[in-house]
């Protein structure tokens, strides 16, 4: 039997990712990174981002799934790390669904 998922969602990810920062498990990745802050954190997923970015613009598309998953991955450790909920963000997208990202960038304060 094989019991690996055919797919993660972000909150099954958040989920895992939560455990693992919790303490539980041996030898993780995720519990070693959230251990080192979230300035480090916040770098990972700078990198990622960057990766992701740059395989955009190439022609591997398997490396743009790859790289985006590491980039999601990231993501949910930092908002673990920071202390923000996948809920959190997605009320701040249900927010914006009514505004354009026009609207909203116009209703932004001027520096
Ligand atoms: N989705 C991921 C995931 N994506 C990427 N990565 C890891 O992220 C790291 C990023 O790669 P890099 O080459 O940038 O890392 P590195 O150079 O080794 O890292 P640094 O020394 O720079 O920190 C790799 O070690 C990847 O294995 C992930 N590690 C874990 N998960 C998920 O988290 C779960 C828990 O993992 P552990 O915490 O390791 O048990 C796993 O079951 C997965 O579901």
């Amino acid at each position: 039997m094989n019991d690996t998922p055919a797919r993660v969602t972000l909150e099954d990810l958040a989920a895992i990712v939560a455990f693992r920062a919790s303490g539980a498990g041996e030898g993780s990745y995720t519990r070693s990174l959230i251990a080192k802050g979230v300035a480090k954190c916040a770098q990972k997923l700078g990198e990622e981002a960057v990766e992701t970015a740059l395989a955009a613009v190439g022609s591997d598309t398997k490396a743009v799934v790859s790289e985006s998953a590491d980039l999601l991955y990231h993501l949910v450790v930092l908002l673990q790390a920071r202390g923000v909920s996948l809920e959190d963000v997605y009320a701040e997208l249900g927010r914006r669904t009514n505004q354009s990202g026009l609207e909203e960038k116009a209703s932004r304060p001027r520096g």
